[in-house]
């Protein structure tokens, strides 16, 4: 197991932590647009805490590739109301936006993590945003939006450049004011990855370097291409997204053996049981 670190307005487990993902979408890759609405949406976090989710991370706007943006003010009727009604039971949320005025709100109403999948290169604002309002951020890999995304996927070594960049941007939003402890970093997997060459793979195998950036490692594979792809059978195409909960828990025991500070996953029992079982495994039980 990694380093265990502590992240401002977040509370700590003594093991990676489990982020549920509550996408308030029609048009989610992974699931479909099933929280859609409000009331469901809420009701699902909820569950998800029930099943052992730690964070609940409120995304209104889809981030999978060919995706068409939403305007500021269609993602601010999608998320606020529902990170509001979260927060004010006691869950801890994150907001999943790359816009600082969705940040912004969110974190008024109660979000304690902004997880911007464009590591602030989407909106000039939002370092300043995450400067003055002290949040705790996660800082993702990402290379443009989804429209385009893919061919920008193009790398010598990626391991090396995913760090490096994931460097250089935590260290663009230090010098705004950004204090490095509010940060935790996301390589980015499916974001500018392709599947050949195995970009993702590649980034995972050598998961543990990342910790040379000294933050805390958020990995969020679930239901990604990567995995379908792995699953599918020659012949046939990929595996079907929801058909691939088993195979996310299998990265979420690994990612927590190697030090990840929490996982992405929309299916939270099965990651919730992994997260626990590698602790357990790599403390030999002393917790118990
Ligand atoms: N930090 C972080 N946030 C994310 N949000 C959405 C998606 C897209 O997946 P989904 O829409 O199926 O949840 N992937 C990430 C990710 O890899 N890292």
């Amino acid at each position: 197991m990694g380093p265990n670190h502590t992240v401002p307005g977040l509370a700590e487990h003594g093991r990676c932590q489990v982020m549920g993902v509550v996408n308030v979408t029609p048009d989610s890759f992974s699931d479909g647009g099933a929280w859609f609405d409000h009331g469901r949406a809420v009701e699902h976090g909820l569950s998800l805490v029930a099943e052992g989710a730690d964070i609940i991370d409120v995304g209104g706007e889809s981030t999978r590739p060919g995706a068409q943006r939403v305007s500021a003010e269609e993602e601010l009727r999608r998320v606020v109301p529902v990170v509001r009604e979260l927060a004010a039971a006691g869950v801890a949320v994150s907001v999943d936006t790359m816009r600082a005025s969705v940040a912004e709100r969110s974190v008024e109403a109660g979000a304690v993590l902004v997880n911007d999948v464009s590591g602030g290169l989407a909106d000039p604002d939002m370092a300043r945003l995450v400067a003055s309002s002290g949040v705790a951020y996660v800082l993702m890999h990402w290379r443009g939006h989804s429209h385009d995304m893919q061919s920008r996927a193009v790398y010598t070594d990626v391991v090396q450049e995913v760090l490096d960049e994931l460097r250089d941007r935590m260290e663009a939003m230090i010098s705004s004011g950004v204090t490095p402890d509010q940060i935790v970093l996301d390589p980015g997997l499916g974001f500018s990855k392709r599947p050949e060459p195995a970009h993702n793979w590649a980034l995972l195998h050598q998961l543990e370097r990342f910790h040379e950036l000294g933050r805390p490692v958020l990995v969020a594979g679930s239901r990604k291409r990567f995995l379908s792809r792995l699953l599918g059978d020659p012949e046939a195409e990929d595996r079907p997204f929801t058909e691939c909960d088993s195979a996310t828990a299998a990265v979420t025991t690994l990612s927590a053996d190697r030090g990840a500070w929490a996982v992405r996953v929309h299916d939270v029992r099965p990651n919730a049981d992994a997260v626990r079982v590698a602790a357990a495994w790599s403390d030999g039980g002393a917790r118990l």
